[in-house]
């Protein structure tokens, strides 16, 4: 089994992980987006969930672009779409036929402008992971606006650690998912 290679900010914790891809409508053959996508480690989780997933993995740092490529090659993803660049460039200049049923968006500089590109491209069902506060507002506030605003999560998770022979639990730092569904817009929210 390959070892995923690590950057600063990244892998995303694989629970996180598990529950934001659990929130996404992943099935055989759809089109994944992975923006900000770092490692690349929620695509190679994703590929484990649904097969012939078509991937876009985008990230405009240098060194997560050279880290992913290498995840991907370890991990057996062959056919990955890797950009390196600003996703909100990328989405922007997107054939208007490119069909993106989902996205995860890990990285949320410049969020406002992706997520209208998202919506733009009808895109499925999309997660947005917010740390900071005032991010997960704007995200929030911003989906409403365009109609497609589904959930919000807050998960926490601590790990256990041995102490003294006993074991304690250390929290990580608590972590936003924020929904959209574009099926919304045509309002057959189903709750
Ligand atoms: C928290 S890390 C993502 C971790 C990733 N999900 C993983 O598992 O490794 C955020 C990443 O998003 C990238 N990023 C942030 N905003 C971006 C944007 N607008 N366009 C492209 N990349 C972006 C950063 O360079 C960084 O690598």
């Amino acid at each position: 089994m390959s070892e995923l290679l690590h950057i600063s900010g990244g892998p995303t914790k694989p629970e996180i992980i598990a529950v934001s891809l659990s929130k996404l409508d992943l099935s055989e053959g759809c089109t994944f987006y992975d923006i900000g996508c770092g490692t690349g480690a929620v695509s190679i989780a994703a590929s484990k969930l649904a097969r012939n997933i078509k991937f876009t993995a985008i990230d405009a740092r240098q060194e997560a672009i050279e880290v992913a490529e290498k995840n991907f090659k370890n991990f057996g993803l062959d056919c990955v779409k890797l950009i390196h660049g600003e996703s909100s460039q990328v989405l922007e200049q997107l054939p208007p036929e490119e069909k993106i049923d989902c996205a995860f968006v890990g990285g949320t500089k410049n969020i406002d402008a992706i997520l209208k590109s998202l919506v733009k491209h009808k895109a499925g069902s999309i997660i947005v992971n917010a740390v900071r506060i005032e991010t997960v507002v704007s995200v929030m506030n911003q989906m409403k606006e365009l109609g497609i605003f589904d959930t919000i999560t807050n998960i926490s998770i601590s790990r256990g650690y041995p102490i003294t022979g006993e074991t304690m639990f250390k929290p990580e730092n608590p972590v936003y998912m924020i929904s959209g569904k574009y099926s919304n817009i045509q309002g057959d929210k189903k709750c």
